[in-house]
């Protein structure tokens, strides 16, 4: 049985929706940041996203694709997280069109796999590499990246050790947790808190590093006038 559970959903939200950034005074920050959930099937996609929003496991999901939104208060800073839950059959076989505007739309990924399920580990690093170039291509370098090893509780059947995840995360310049969406809720607040302050880190790092280019631009144009003038 599918168990539908009361989320707000984003009724109007598409993937051109552009991420917004507002500063109403400094103590009053408001930051948006859109996280796209990837991994293969049945890795706890679902559960993990479900396991923030709510708290709550419960079990079967279905295969929804759905985009969540919540808010989050941090150091003063107002968050609002939207995060998009990609079902595995959909992200592996979709057009590629539809795969570049979630690409484009993402500030940061969150890339879960199973640790009884050695396949849905070895997808992970092609995946990262293709979204590292995609993002690259938008001349956005260091997309925030989690790797997720899910299903902790099952270590009887572990196939992927948490050493291989932490290498393969550190080699790629990702964060990494191993959780259980079925049996804490800290884990996924751990996942989607961390991308979020990483996510708005690297925004708030691109608008002063644009702001100091605009004022090294008109200093530079200034000088160069006074050079003219003075011939
Ligand atoms: N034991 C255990 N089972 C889990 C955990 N997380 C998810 N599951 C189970 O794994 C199955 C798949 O979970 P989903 O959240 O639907 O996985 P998904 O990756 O979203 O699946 P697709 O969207 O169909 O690819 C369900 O039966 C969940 O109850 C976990 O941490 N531990």
């Amino acid at each position: 049985m599918v168990l539908r559970i009361p989320l707000r959903r984003s009724a109007s939200f598409t993937p051109d929706h552009q991420p917004l950034m507002e500063m109403s005074s400094p103590t009053a920050l408001k930051m948006e940041a859109n996280m796209l959930v990837m991994g293969a099937n049945s890795v706890g996609k679902s559960a993990l996203t479900v396991r923030f929003l709510t708290r709550r496991f419960i079990g079967e999901y279905g295969d929804m694709e759905s985009i969540y939104s919540h808010s989050l208060a941090m150091e003063g800073r107002e968050i609002l997280v939207h995060i998009w839950d990609v079902p595995c059959s959909q992200d592996w076989v979709d057009e590629s069109s539809a795969k570049e505007k979630r690409v484009q739309w993402a500030d940061g990924f969150v890339l879960v796999y199973s640790i009884c399920d050695r396949a849905s580990f070895n997808v992970l690093r092609p995946k990262v590499q293709v979204l590292k170039a995609a993002k690259e291509a938008l001349s956005q370098e260091k997309v925030p990246i989690v790797i997720v090893g899910n299903k902790r509780d099952l270590h009887h059947q572990r196939a992927v050790s948490s050493e291989e995840g932490r290498l393969l995360a550190l080699s790629m310049d990702c964060e990494f947790y191993e959780v259980s969406a079925a049996e804490a809720y800290h884990g996924a607040l751990m996942v989607f808190q961390g991308l979020a302050e990483r996510i708005c880190e690297a925004k708030l790092a691109l608008k002063k590093g644009t702001g100091i280019r605009s004022i090294v631009k008109s200093m530079s144009a200034v000088f160069a006038r006074k050079r003219t003038d003075s011939l």
